[in-house]
């Protein structure tokens, strides 16, 4: 298992390219299953995520070639004839994502078996909404040793479906079956995520018909076939969110380019008021903190967008560390994100948890130690921890970082960090 060691201190100076954002590209993949024409995604990201779910879509016969573009790393789909609509667990345990393959191949077949997902143990997570949304669309279920059983023998029929909350999967997996299905299917209060703006808009250049687009109200008149289309993948406002951080935390200067400022706006608010310089450029945004001057503690609550997203609670709490008084950080979306605290607390963080709510009482320093990555963005908390803590920091159990982060030592490293990865040895899970 790889690690990643931060000896803290060094400022950030220089330029951050955002890469394309892993919770687009990888439902843009699965809409890939819909058609029978190549699908190019530009400007995607290499990461493990976008790795599993590549042979993941192999396992269906679905053609995938990788290559360098002009528009950044390309990924070619074509599912020209589906082989099989089997989603075994190994491939399927990795990460939440890969469940919305049911709804595509369900309505490109008729069929399909898919093994219930893994992803980031911040919660339940159940997938009934998911199962609702198909089943209002035609489809019977079955549930059985932990694979989901889909048919729609005369094909899925559009349908009025109010989600009881909102839920980011579900949305998308209701719009990626109901593309193709028979009439028109309305969504409400479907989430509208930027990424979910991003496939609708893609599929829409396949050919489907969407209405609403970025509201809560997805209006889809099913189409009986999509085309190809060559789409570039949204910056990763995750990444840009999670640099941003990184940067205000360590002190300097950086621009993160390829990026748009407002997709993190609900981050950069709370950053200002915390004391950081935030300037939105034509292609990114510029972070500039002197280290000297002590931030001030804010509060957050996670939401859904256009609200503080939960991905980037876990690394603004590391910058609430070593802020002066007391931050209060609740999450709303997950009922276990917090697990990066007692990681946090190695490093002489005093945080205490109740509930949903975090108390972070900010130090004045915080100490290297060896920590453990428990989840996706809680291993990028503890490297922006890390990059301040006096001497060195070593985090375990980097694969968690791997599925949502693309080359990360590289990018920091360019800027001044000193940073570097272990190469362990070993199954990484
Ligand atoms: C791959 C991907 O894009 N992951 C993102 C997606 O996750 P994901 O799509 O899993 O998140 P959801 O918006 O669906 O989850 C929100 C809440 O709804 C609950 N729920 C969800 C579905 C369901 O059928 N039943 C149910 O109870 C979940 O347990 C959670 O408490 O959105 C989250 C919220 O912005 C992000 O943190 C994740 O990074
Ligand atoms: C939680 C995340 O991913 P997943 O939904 O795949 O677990 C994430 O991207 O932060």
């Amino acid at each position: 298992m790889d690690s990643i060691a931060i000896q803290g201190g060094a400022q950030l100076f220089g330029d951050i390219p955002v890469s394309g954002a892993k919770n687009s590209a990888i439902k843009l993949m699965a809409a890939s299953i819909l058609t029978d024409q190549p699908l190019l995604l530009t400007n995607m990201p290499r990461l493990a995520d976008t790795r599993f779910l590549g042979q993941l879509l192999r396992q269906f016969g679905i053609e995938v070639t990788e290559r360098d573009g002009a528009d950044g790393q390309e990924s070619l789909f074509h599912a020209a004839e589906l082989t099989s609509t089997f989603a075994p667990y190994d491939l399927v345990r990795q990460m939440r994502a890969s469940f919305n393959v049911l709804g595509p191949l369900l309505a490109r077949t008729g069929e399909a078996k898919v093994s219930l997902p893994g992803g980031c143990t911040i919660g339940a997570r159940p997938v009934d909404l998911h199962l609702q949304a198909l089943t209002a669309l035609g489809a019977e279920i079955e549930l059985d040793e932990g694979y989901v059983t889909a048919r729609a023998p005369k094909g899925l029929q559009g349908a009025e479906i109010e989600f009881p909350f909102v839920s980011v999967g579900a949305t998308e997996h209701a719009l990626l079956a109901a593309v193709l299905a028979q009439g028109t299917t309305v969504l409400r209060r479907a989430a509208r995520e930027p990424e979910i703006g991003d496939l609708a808009q893609c599929l829409t250049a396949m050919g489907a018909k969407i209405e609403g687009i970025d509201t809560d109200v997805l209006t889809i008149t099913g189409v009986s076939s999509l085309n190809g289309t060559t789409w570039s993948v949204i910056p990763d406002r995750v990444e840009m969110g999670s640099y941003a951080v990184a940067a205000a935390m360590a002190g300097g200067e950086v621009r993160l380019t390829k990026a748009r400022a407002e997709l993190i706006g609900s981050l950069t608010d709370k950053m200002i008021e915390a004391g950081i310089e935030v300037s939105p450029t034509a292609d990114g945004v510029l972070i500039k903190r002197d280290p000297k001057q002590r931030l001030k503690a804010v509060d957050v609550e996670t939401a859904i967008y256009p609200g503080f997203a939960t991905d980037l609670q876990a690394q603004f709490m590391a910058l609430m560390t070593t802020a002066e008084g007391v931050s209060t950080v609740r999450e709303t979306i997950f009922e276990n994100r917090f697990m990066h605290v007692p990681e946090l607390a190695r490093l002489g963080a005093d945080i205490s948890v109740h509930a949903g709510e975090a108390h972070v009482n900010g130090v004045e320093v915080l100490h290297g130690a060896q920590v453990m990555a428990t989840d996706l963005r809680a291993s990028m908390c503890l490297v922006i921890a890390g990059l301040v803590a006096e001497g060195e920091t070593t985090v375990g159990r980097v694969y968690h970082l791997d599925r949502g982060f693309e080359r990360l030592e590289e990018k920091l490293g360019a800027c001044g960090a000193d940073i570097r990865r272990i190469k362990g040895t070993g199954d990484e899970h």
